[in-house]
């Protein structure tokens, strides 16, 4: 395969949910005969089950096809598969950072749509060539001349060349991969220089240690070079290079412009960052490439296991898992209604679900967590400042001085329609508005400050909700405010319950205590006592529900007679009681813990 800068392209497809990225890629694998069609897996991409399932991609992907295109010439294309969810925008912008163009699929049935603008967005924003494609035309309702409009006026992409393709059909995947030589240009680099080479993932191979997948923006690498991470400081030998077809296979070197997998021989996968730079150890550069950033956890959530014996198990799944997960961080955590568990961290709410999916599926484990929370500052009144991953860790209100929470700076992209809807939204999450630019008729931008704590109740969900699917959120860090906090208690029969205490504005303390006591109420079962539900701030009482008590015991129908029957009676009930823990003599479902953040204004 050719190594020759002017032969190589580098370039993602971007697209809305469900606009068909995955389909067209499989007929990329399979038209460059880089996938024989008897081994088409659906959707080969997306390897995890999790991301399967859902279909969002968690970590990046990268695979080489080679094509000879119509002027006879081979061309290496890397087509990278880039993550799709806000949790992880950094990734998002280090895996277009790898890229010189993208492809733009929208479906020609649905037109351009909320992700459609976001993902365009930072591909400009990348500086990256976009080459338009509208997908699905083998439907009857496809209207690609009202997308082709579309996508000029609301995305100014001209769109007059749009490829029109079916993913379905295979229609039009030659005139993409055409495009995609003529268009995107060829990488830029000096192939003399010293190494210089991208990181866009990571991750923890159990038989080979940690593989980057890299993009050689100066130089070249190869098996045996001694190199070294420069945000890290790291230093290892490379033990192999290669490209994936999806399958690894190995190469002699990465040239300058190339893309592929690089093992490291490393055994700590928070050695090898996500946008750092590789150079050569000796004689390497003195300048990283630009955009390096530390990935910290910002959700932190406490998990217990059910059953206290899983322990242990729980731990040791922690440090699997985190060996191929530098974000995600723990450090044990013992509460009195739960137990021994552990606080965990994470990237946002959608990498806090995957890994208690895979904790449970993978490990077999039966978890309880509590409702996420941020990371609080607080200063106390000799000058000490705190970090404060959970609740129960908050100081006696008398040695507070004063509080200081995360707070984000939130871009939203809308139709100007809804304009009103996020406002309300916005405002109603203690959101300050900063301004709002229309970038064309049909897209507004909104940017807004809003405390990262308000962001991860269901702020994406509502906001997804209030504008019919069609805003797009992206966020960074904006720092520490100070802010009006108090630890809000929640008490069952009288006994404040740590695990569902949690930290709240002043003023949105007494709703917030309120609606979750009768969610609480709806979501405890009936015991047989009656079990009165209370918030309170510092032993005051703001709110109470009751949950009345229960009137019959299932066991006095058996009349002590019929064991078998009263043993499948008990098995039912055992079944029944899945997930929930007793909190003193309380029965209390995972459901409760996660009510916090279903809270309707
Ligand atoms: N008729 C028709 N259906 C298509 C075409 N391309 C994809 N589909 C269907 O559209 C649906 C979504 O396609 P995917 O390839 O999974 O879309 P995606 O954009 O990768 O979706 P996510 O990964 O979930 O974002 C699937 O049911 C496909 O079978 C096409 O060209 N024509």
């Amino acid at each position: 395969m050719t190594h020759e800068l002017s032969h190589i392209r580098n370039f993602s497809i971007i697209a809305h949910i469900d606009h068909g990225k995955s389909t067209l890629s499989d007929r990329i694998l399979e038209l460059t005969g880089t996938v024989a069609k008897r081994d088409m897996q659906a959707q080969l991409l997306d390897s995890m089950d999790i991301e399967r399932e859902r279909g969002i991609t968690i970590k990046s992907q990268a695979v080489r096809v080679s094509y000879t295109a119509d002027d006879g010439e081979t061309y290496q294309l890397n087509l990278i598969d880039t993550p799709g969810h806000v949790d992880f925008t950094y990734e998002v912008s280090r895996s277009l950072a790898a890229c010189d163009g993208a492809v733009l699929v929208v479906d020609a049935t649905q037109g351009v749509e909320a992700q459609t603008v976001a993902n365009a967005m930072l591909a400009m924003n990348a500086d990256l060539e976009i080459i338009p494609l509208i997908n699905k035309i083998d439907l009857p309702a496809a209207e690609p001349e009202r997308v082709k409009a579309e996508i000029e006026d609301g995305l100014a992409i001209p769109a007059d060349d749009a490829v029109l393709a079916s993913g379905k059909t295979g229609e039009g995947v030659h005139d993409l991969l055409e495009a995609v030589v003529y268009n995107i240009p060829a990488p830029e680099g000096n192939g003399e220089a010293p190494l210089r080479a991208l990181i866009f993932d990571s991750y923890f191979d159990a038989y080979r240690g940690v593989v980057a997948l890299i993009r050689v923006v100066d130089g070249s690498i190869k098996k045996g070079d001694k190199i070294r991470m420069m945000a890290t400081g790291t230093e290892t030998l490379v033990e192999e290079v290669g490209a994936r077809h999806p399958q690894e296979v190995a190469e002699p070197a990465l040239y300058v412009g190339e893309v592929g997998y690089l093992v490291t021989g490393l055994k700590d996968v928070s050695q090898v960052k996500v946008g750092d730079t590789i150079t050569l150890a000796d004689g390497g550069v003195n300048d990283p490439l630009p955009g390096y950033r530390e990935a910290k956890p910002m959700v932190f959530t406490g998990l217990f296991p059910i059953d206290g014996d899983q322990y242990e198990p729980l731990k040791e799944a922690l440090e699997k898992l985190s060996l191929n997960d530098p974000a995600l961080v723990w450090e044990p955590e013992t509460s009195h209604a739960l137990g021994f568990g552990f606080r965990v961290g994470f990237l946002g709410l959608l990498h806090m679900e995957v890994i208690k999916e895979r904790l449970e599926r993978e490990f077999g484990l039966d978890l309880l967590a509590t409702a996420p929370s941020v990371e609080y500052h607080v200063y106390l009144k000799g000058g000490e400042m705190v970090s404060l991953h959970s609740p129960q860790e908050m100081p006696d209100p008398g040695s507070i001085d004063h509080v200081e929470e995360p707070y984000l700076k939130a871009k939203i992209l809308i139709p100007p329609d809804y304009v009103g809807a996020v406002m309300d939204l916005a405002v109603g999450r203690r959101g300050n508005f900063v301004t709002m630019n229309y970038l064309s008729q049909t897209t507004v931008e909104m940017l807004w400050e809003i405390p990262l704590s308000e962001l991860i109740l269901d702020f994406f969900d509502k906001l997804k909700s209030n504008t019919k699917g069609y805003a797009s959120l992206d966020y960074e860090m904006d720092g520490y405010k100070p802010s009006q906090l108090v630890k809000l208690d929640i008490l069952l029969s009288g006994k404040p319950i740590d695990a569902l205490s949690f930290i709240v504005h002043k003023d949105k303390a007494y709703d917030r205590g309120r609606v979750l006591c009768d969610k609480l109420k709806e979501i405890i079962p009936r015991q047989m006592f009656e079990v009165p539900i209370q918030a309170a701030i510092g032993g005051r009482v703001l709110a109470r529900q009751t949950v009345k008590a229960k009137r019959k015991d299932v066991l006095a129908k058996c009349y002590g007679g019929d064991i078998t029957r009263k043993r499948k009676l008990l098995e039912k009930q055992k079944a029944g009681k899945k997930r929930m823990k007793a909190i003193g003599n309380v029965e209390v479902p995972q459901e409760a813990f996660m009510a916090i953040l279903k809270v309707d204004e």
